[in-house]
């Protein structure tokens, strides 16, 4: 991927050297915490349209060095928007072994092992996730917040996959599967806020929904999404492992966080 990391020389507190809006405002991650809750009654239940696809949809997934992204079709949408948003890729962020702390979002203080987010784009109003990541109203991403807990059989359809893309620029073809199961029960309780990008460029460009509820996996499949991953291509002398790929937090600023939700 680009010439950005989590950590070290190029790691988050130098992003802003090359991408200005990282050290801009409206940034993401943030901690989700009670005194910046304000109750929306206005705010309806996640829609989401085509996302139990079916084996023959052939999906890609692969490690661009900052993740494991899944590539998604364009049937996949969100229909409960003020526009409809397409499906561009899903991808997670996460901690390391002995470490399951890696969630993005944070909720009163409280980081879970890992998160998911679905990208999705605009497409009443820009042909593709590349116009519309920089756009005010580019871009809505679901978060979905993973604690290890019980073993998660549908986070099988890509982990079994993940030995064939150990190295950044691998990428395999995989049987499509229900994506709504790797979503929470309830999209009808959720926290809804204006943020970023959590990686470079950081446009201020994401209208986040981090779902309440929370989804477990494993341990041992926390392990697998941990430790099977570099960010260094198969080539590289010195192999970098890929993990604790989260941005830190960062300031709310005088943004509110609308939830869906009384209690
Ligand atoms: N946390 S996050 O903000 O949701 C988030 C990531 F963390 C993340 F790593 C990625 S990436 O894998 O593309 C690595 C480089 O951006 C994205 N990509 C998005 C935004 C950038 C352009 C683009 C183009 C096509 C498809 C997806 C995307 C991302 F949005
Ligand atoms: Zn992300």
């Amino acid at each position: 991927g680009a010439m950005w990391t989590y950590s070290g020389p190029e790691g988050q507190d130098h992003w802003p050297e090359h991408y200005p809006y990282c050290g801009g405002t409206f940034q993401s991650p943030i901690d989700i915490k009670s005194e910046l809750m304000r109750f929306d009654p206005t705010l309806r239940p996640i829609q989401v349209q085509n996302y139990n696809l079916a084996p023959g949809e052939q999906l890609t997934l692969g490690n661009n060095g900052h993740s494991i992204q899944i590539s998604l079709p364009h049937t996949m949408h969100i229909s409960s928007l003020p526009h409809r948003y397409t499906a561009a890729q899903l991808h997670f962020h996460w901690g390391s072994r002995g470490r399951a702390a890696g969630s993005e979002h944070v909720v009163n203080s409280r980081q879970s092992a890992a998160e998911m987010h679905v990208v999705h784009f605009n497409s009443d109003r820009y042909p593709n996730v590349s116009t519309a990541v920089d756009k005010s109203d580019g871009l809505a991403v679901l978060g979905v917040l993973i604690e290890v807990g019980e073993f998660n059989p549908t986070f099988e359809h890509f982990l079994k996959f993940i030995n064939g893309i150990k190295y950044m620029g691998q990428r395999v073809q995989i049987p499509g599967f229900n994506v709504r199961a790797l979503l929470p029960a309830r999209l009808d309780e959720y926290y809804r806020y204006d943020g970023s990008l959590t990686t470079p460029p950081c446009y201020p460009s994401v209208l986040w929904t981090v779902f309440r509820d929370r989804v477990t996996v494993s341990h041992q499949q926390f392990l697998a999404l941990a430790t099977a991953l570099y960010a260094s291509s198969a080539q590289d002398s010195a192999p970098l492992p890929l993990n604790n790929n989260y941005r830190r937090l960062q300031l709310p600023d005088s943004r509110t966080v609308l939830v869906s939700f009384k209690e």
